[in-house]
């Protein structure tokens, strides 16, 4: 696919099936990822790979957290916690790792992790597979930070679900004068 192409027409699938991304796939998303602007080549990201039993345990991490903030969890609630990492056959959970930086503030370095996950969507797409940017509660739970081995200044910025298209989606047309305006002084 061409460059403009795949940034013009992005779109993220929210349903995935397998296969899983290949190893090839996998080593190009990655490598798009760590090219991502960043102030200070301070390289502040990390990317957890998530597949087959992986995923698994993922969504028992995600219920054991959401047991825990609610003991009175139902089991189908728990259930459906299990079931998040299942909706694609590869997640990558995309760490910003960040520091105090006399000259890089914090939320720059969470914009290049920020502009690292959408490297993996683009290059994703441009690979004629389907990818999805999740978040949510278990995106910031505590315990599921513990679990994935976050240390302290890491942030989950994204979970990048992964796989093939199940269906095909046309990105909106949106007009571009609603958000830009040229300033002359
Ligand atoms: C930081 C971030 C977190 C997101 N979290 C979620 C999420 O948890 N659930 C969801 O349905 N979409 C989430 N989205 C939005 C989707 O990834 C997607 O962008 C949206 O569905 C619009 O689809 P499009 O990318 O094809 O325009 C998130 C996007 C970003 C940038």
């Amino acid at each position: 696919m061409e460059a403009l192409d795949a940034l013009i027409n992005r779109v993220s699938c929210p349903r995935l099936e397998g296969p899983a991304p290949t190893a090839e796939q996998l080593e190009l998303m990655l490598k798009a990822a760590v090219r991502a602007p960043d102030h200070g080549a301070l390289r502040p990201w990390r990317f957890i790979v998530t597949q087959g039993e992986g995923l698994v345990q993922l969504g028992k991490l995600y219920a054991t957290a959401a047991k825990a903030d609610d003991p009175d969890l139902a089991p189908a609630r728990y259930e459906k916690y299990c079931n998040m990492p299942l909706r694609a056959p590869m997640v990558i959970t995309v760490v910003a790792v960040t520091r105090e930086h006399p000259k890089v503030p914090v939320s720059e370095q969470l914009i290049s992790a920020g502009c690292a996950a959408h490297s993996i969507t683009q290059t994703a797409h441009a690979l004629g597979l389907g990818a999805m940017w999740r978040t949510g509660e278990m995106a910031y739970h505590p315990q599921v930070e513990q679990g994935l081995g976050l240390a302290e200044g890491e942030t989950i910025v994204g979970y990048i679900y992964l796989g093939q298209r199940c269906r095909d989606r046309e990105a909106p047309r949106l007009g571009l004068d609603e958000f830009v305006t040229h300033w002359e002084g």
